[in-house]
């Protein structure tokens, strides 16, 4: 288990990493979502061990991790850091990537773990080729394969989904649940996109300037977000004063100014319900999200899967109370 303490970094102007501690615990996959600048890389150091912390400490089953200044080569045999340039060696086959990791041990073994990578990582058919003839998706797959190799207890993720296209971004999550539930690691990534986060993770965390602001389960977060920033990093949302409540046929808050928030899937629409127009329609695959004025200065995102909407089309919408979800700032 991973444990970091009151962490903080600072640089002469700015604070990256302010006052987070976390539990990585075997066998889960934690994530943590942040804008950029929120802090997401140089936390993802100081937890690898190849940053000091100017306070706070990090533990690996109990026992210290040193920062740089304290170890002749920084860095911990039992944490790895995948980044999101993958760093594979240019002039050598994915296996023989892999296989380098394991340089170490025995031949049959080598081998034995090498096949067993390359199959957990789907990367078995093209296990010949230089990474120049593999796409970003097999380097990435590569990368998390070599870093796994011997074993870690904790594998840290620099943006893992960030470069890639969906058919891809979709098996680097399946290769993610596949290896915390086979190999037991401990996982964290980072990431500005929550779309791949809520349906992998955990745990997951919201990163705002160098502040671990909320930490719950995917859903809790999503459902029940703390601030705006919180509700907008984990997707699409309406942020409405309270004020406005009534003009949705909704109880009045005790606090008009305050901020509450609706998502776009909570919001129906009906035959009888409040009045609105539509603004905006925005084809999504699956389904439609379209933008209803429902006054001069209410306007929602929903989503649809009427094949029939136009702009300018009169909808009445209905939002259940329990669907409203106060923030705190
Ligand atoms: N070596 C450094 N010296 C000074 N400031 C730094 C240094 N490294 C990072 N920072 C600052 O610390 C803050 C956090 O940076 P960091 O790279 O950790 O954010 P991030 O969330 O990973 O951003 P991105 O998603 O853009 O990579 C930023 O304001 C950044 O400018």
């Amino acid at each position: 288990m991973l444990t970091a303490s009151k962490l903080s970094k600072f640089y002469t102007d700015v604070t990256a990493v302010r006052n987070v501690s976390l539990t990585l615990e075997p066998g889960r996959v934690m994530a943590l979502v942040g804008a950029s600048g929120s802090g997401k890389s140089t936390l993802l150091n100081l937890l690898a061990g190849l940053s000091d912390a100017d306070m706070g400490e990090v533990r690996l089953n109990g026992d210290r991790i040193p920062g740089p200044s304290d170890v002749l080569v920084p860095g911990h045999n039992d944490i790895r850091l995948v980044h999101q340039e993958y760093q594979l060696m240019p002039n050598v086959s994915i296996r023989e990537n892999i296989a380098y990791a394991l340089r170490f041990f025995e031949k049959d073994y080598r081998d034995y773990r090498v096949n067993e990578l390359l199959k957990l990582c789907r990367l078995t058919d093209i296990q010949d080729r230089i990474p120049r003839h593999v796409s970003g998706g097999e380097k990435q797959r590569t990368a998390i394969a070599r870093a796994i190799a011997d074993k870690p207890a904790v594998l840290l993720l620099d943006e893992p989904f960030s470069h890639l296209d969906l058919p891809n971004r979709l098996l680097v999550r399946d290769l993610l649940f596949d290896l915390v539930r086979h190999e037991h690691t401990s996982c964290l990534f980072v990431t500005h996109d929550a779309t791949d986060a809520l349906s992998v993770a955990d745990t997951l965390g919201i990163l705002r300037d160098g502040k671990l602001i909320q930490l719950g389960s995917p859903i809790d977060v999503y459902r029940q977000p703390l601030t705006a920033y919180a509700a907008r990093m984990t997707g699409p949302v309406n942020i409405l004063k309270a004020k406005h409540l009534p003009t949705l046929r909704l109880p009045e808050s005790s606090d008009p100014e305050s901020l509450i928030c609706l998502r776009p899937e909570q919001i129906k629409l009906v035959d009888d319900g409040v009045p609105g127009i539509v603004q905006a329609v925005y084809f999504k695959g699956s389904h439609y999200e379209i933008d209803v004025a429902i006054s001069r200065y209410v306007f929602l995102r929903l989503l649809t899967t009427h094949d029939t909407m136009q702009v300018n089309q009169e909808v009445n919408v209905v939002i259940q109370e329990k669907a409203v979800w106060q923030l705190k700032s």
